[in-house]
């Protein structure tokens, strides 16, 4: 594969998958191309997120981010979420692009992982998307919808969120988590298959 075509990718596939599901996604895809191919470059400096081709942060990252919205819409239909450890924008602004009507609250720590963030929702013109430079245990209030992908082993997670009331947890975990943490609580898990053989994830739903 040639540079050229390692940036280039026809993210035209997702159209066949997700269009029928989100609203406007030839639009979204728009946004999450240019998005793909600023991460491709800073990640050549950074490696914030693990993919070497264009076509595998679709397939690793972009479709996991937005798999979830279809087995779960119900958690999806909200107006504001918390997305735990953002990173490089994964699934937060991914969503964000995807969910125009919500308001998503990016919560990342690391000053450079902001300045990235920030300066891609100003370039998109991404309206919907707030950038917190904080930690989530020094977070007071927290909306009931929570995203995270890959932040915390869950027992952490959990023990950090205990004592909030009314709060669905929406996780994408690892292949191996400790599940005895999920004894006592109420939650649901699914699991899916990635396109193009990158593997199987695990997606959890807990109400605190
Ligand atoms: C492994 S990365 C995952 C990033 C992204 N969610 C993804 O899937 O690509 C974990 C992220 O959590 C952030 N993080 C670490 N400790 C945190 C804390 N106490 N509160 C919020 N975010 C934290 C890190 O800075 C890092 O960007």
């Amino acid at each position: 594969m040639t540079k050229k075509d390692e940036i280039l990718f026809d993210s035209r596939k997702f159209d066949l998958l997700f269009m029928k599901y989100l609203p406007n996604f030839t639009e979204c895809l728009d946004k999450i191309s240019i998005y793909s191919e600023k991460l491709f470059l800073y990640n050549k400096r950074h490696s914030l997120v693990s993919f070497n081709t264009v076509e595998e942060f679709f397939f690793k990252h972009v479709y996991d981010s937005l798999l979830p919205t279809l087995l779960c819409p119900t958690f999806f239909n909200a107006k504001e979420f918390l997305d735990i450890g953002s990173g490089a924008g994964i699934p937060g602004l991914i969503l964000s692009i995807c969910f125009p009507e919500s308001l998503w609250v990016l919560l990342e720590p690391k000053y450079k992982r902001v300045v990235f963030l920030e300066g891609l929702i100003l370039e998109l013109g991404i309206k919907n998307v707030i950038v917190l430079q904080e930690r989530l245990e020094d977070i007071r209030e927290i909306p009931e919808k929570v995203t995270s992908r890959a932040t915390f082993p869950l027992k952490k997670m959990i023990s950090i969120l205990k004592d909030r009331r009314n709060l669905t947890l929406a996780l994408w975990l690892g292949k191996s988590f400790d599940s005895s943490v999920l004894n006592k609580l109420d939650y649901e898990t699914f699991n899916y298959a990635l396109p193009e053989k990158f593997g199987t994830r695990k997606f959890l739903l807990i109400k605190l």
